[in-house]
């Protein structure tokens, strides 16, 4: 499993383009026939990605988490970014069309991913340390709590579906969800906003080949950009904004975790302090 450490906000300001692809960038987590994992110092979240055919695909532990099984101390949240599929944990079966939402609970042991015939399903997991268990919980696409926010005079009209967050599923640390910029919009949260209570990572979807999403991050003071392609991810401290703007509308999975669940806790950096 890859290891990325975390830096201070000086580092970041002063980052090649390089260098800030290497840690905040997660490119490659859908290959196929596999459970690719990217461990965080963030808040000790796991990125994972999954691209199984129809044969079953397991979640391991990997070396590096010290534990028997991935949920012995862990939950996560799973979310279907492409086609349709179905995970089984612990003998149950969730059948996931693409956009639904699937929580893990501490102590599930035995998870695995597989497409339906023909689909190229691709699961996108996200995971955080967990002192209790909650139960296992789908929600299904369109069935969770929804936000229309934005507008069309400042290309940001778009769909917020919230799955795990503090009056949905429930969890220990994992907040959840997807927004889906409607045709024309482009810009996701702006002004941007920190939030100094939790990490969180956006997972740009619906992205096509020949369009990117130039992802804002960084100190609100010392902004830096990434550019990024479909199916990538970005890793945001909790000092930093994240926001972006597409060269046209895109989906993203957005998923936090730390001190609370409350998604409306945000610092919120007025577009004049932005620099
Ligand atoms: O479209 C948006 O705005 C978002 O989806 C914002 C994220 O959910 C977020 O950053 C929550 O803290
Ligand atoms: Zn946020």
């Amino acid at each position: 499993m890859e290891n990325r450490h975390t830096v201070s906000k000086e580092q970041v300001s002063r980052m090649t383009t390089d260098e800030l692809r290497a840690n905040f960038l997660v490119p490659g987590l859908f290959q196929p026939g596999k459970v690719t994992l990217v461990h965080s110092h963030e808040d000790r979240v796991v990125l994972g990605g999954v691209a199984p055919s129809t044969e079953p695909v397991a979640l391991e532990a990997p070396d590096e988490l010290r534990a028997e099984y991935f949920l012995q101390r862990r939950e996560a949240g799973i979310i279907v970014i492409q086609g349709s599929g179905v995970v089984t944990a612990d003998g149950t079966a969730y059948a996931m069309p693409k956009g639904a939402c699937l929580y893990l609970g501490r102590g599930v042991r035995d998870v695995t991913f597989a497409s339906d015939e023909g689909q190229d399903a691709r699961f996108y997991l996200f995971s955080a340390p967990a002192h209790a268990s909650y139960p296992s919980a789908l929600v299904l696409p369109g069935e969770g709590d929804i936000r229309e926010l934005g507008d069309q005079q400042h290309a940001n009209r778009r769909t917020l579906n919230r799955y795990i967050h503090a009056d949905g599923i429930q969890s220990c640390q994992i907040a959840m969800g997807h927004t889906v910029l409607h045709e024309g919009s482009m810009w996701n949260t702006m002004p941007a906003h920190t939030h100094d209570r939790r990490m969180e990572a956006y997972l740009y979807l619906d992205v096509p080949d020949d369009a990117r999403v130039v992802h804002l991050l960084g100190d609100p003071e010392q902004t830096r950009h990434l550019i990024v392609a479909n199916h990538e991810a970005i890793i945001s401290p909790s000092w930093s904004i994240h926001s972006g703007v597409g060269t046209q509308a895109y989906s993203f999975v957005w998923a936090m975790a730390g001190e609370n669940q409350d998604f409306d806790d945000m610092d919120h950096q007025p577009i004049d302090t932005l620099l």
